[in-house]
């Protein structure tokens, strides 16, 4: 008997290109591919322009691929996807919703049922712990607790993926470290299948089971390195020769391949 195992995400051979407003030709993505795995949580770093936030928009659905296809479980994606959560880089919370109201969203939009999906923003709430500031609204909430609520609410359809686009590259650097960390525990309790773009080394290494590391454009896939360290993880791991070794050889990678930036 053949057992054959289905890769949660496959993107296979996933080109695109787009036409400036000048009419020149920009080449972003060229033949992408990998698989990534049920539960998986993938870390994406590249260069500036490599294509990794086009790629993340041609896995939801949002634009099409100029060559290839994206599987997700074993179907083409082939337009926008309500089984997906995506966090920005910036929260877009809706200013006059109540944060409880702001997370409810997706349900409303996808007119899901109302009392599972005040259980399941209830316990995200939870999760990210902000119970006590369900009926406040965005502007009193800090970035960091603002991008929390953006991310209970990329959750609270139960989506089969979350996809990430630099969601802490606006915080400062403390409040980054500790949302790393919170995300680490979101992802236990919930285990959903990541795909996470950052511009840092340190924070791929250290939330990933495997890194996509790309070159500049158009964006290619350099090496997917697997992070083979123990979990749970806390930050004294980030002081690991271990640790330090992922780090230096994505940066080599990297740096062979034009730099991060
Ligand atoms: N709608 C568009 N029209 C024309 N060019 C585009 C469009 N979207 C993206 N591009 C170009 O495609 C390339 C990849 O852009 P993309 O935003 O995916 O890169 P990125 O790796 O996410 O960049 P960054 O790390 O700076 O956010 C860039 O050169 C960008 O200018």
């Amino acid at each position: 008997m053949t057992v054959t195992t289905q890769a949660a995400i496959r993107i296979d051979g996933v080109s695109r290109t787009f036409v400036s407003k000048r009419g020149e030709t920009v080449q972003a993505l060229d033949h992408i591919s990998f698989d990534v795995d049920e539960g998986e949580f993938v870390s994406i770093v590249g260069p500036s322009g490599c294509g990794k936030s086009t790629l993340l928009k041609i896995i939801a659905g949002l634009i099409p691929a100029s060559a290839g296809h994206v599987l997700i479980g074993g179907q083409p994606v082939a337009g926008p996807r309500s089984d997906i959560g995506f966090v920005f880089q910036q929260p877009v919370l809706l200013p006059w919703r109540t944060v409880k109201a702001n997370v409810m969203l997706p349900v409303e939009v996808l007119k899901l049922d109302r009392r599972d999906g005040e259980r399941r923003a209830a316990d995200l709430l939870e999760t990210v712990g902000l119970s006590n500031f369900a009926n406040h609204y965005p502007m009193e909430l800090s970035g960091g607790m603002q991008q929390r609520v953006g991310i209970a609410r990329a959750l609270v359809h139960d989506p089969v993926l979350l996809l990430m686009d630099e969601p802490f590259g606006a915080l400062d650097a403390m409040t980054r470290e500790h949302m790393t960390l919170e995300l680490l525990n979101i992802w236990s309790a919930y285990r959903k299948t990541v795909l996470f773009v950052t511009h840092s080394i340190a924070e791929a290494v250290f939330l990933a089971d495997r890194v996509v590391t790309m070159t500049a454009r158009p964006g290619r896939v350099a090496e997917v390195v697997t992070i083979d360290l123990p979990r749970p993880r806390d930050l004294a791991l980030m002081n690991t020769p271990e640790f330090g070794r992922y780090v230096s050889h994505i940066r080599a990678l990297l740096n062979a391949r034009g730099g991060l930036d």
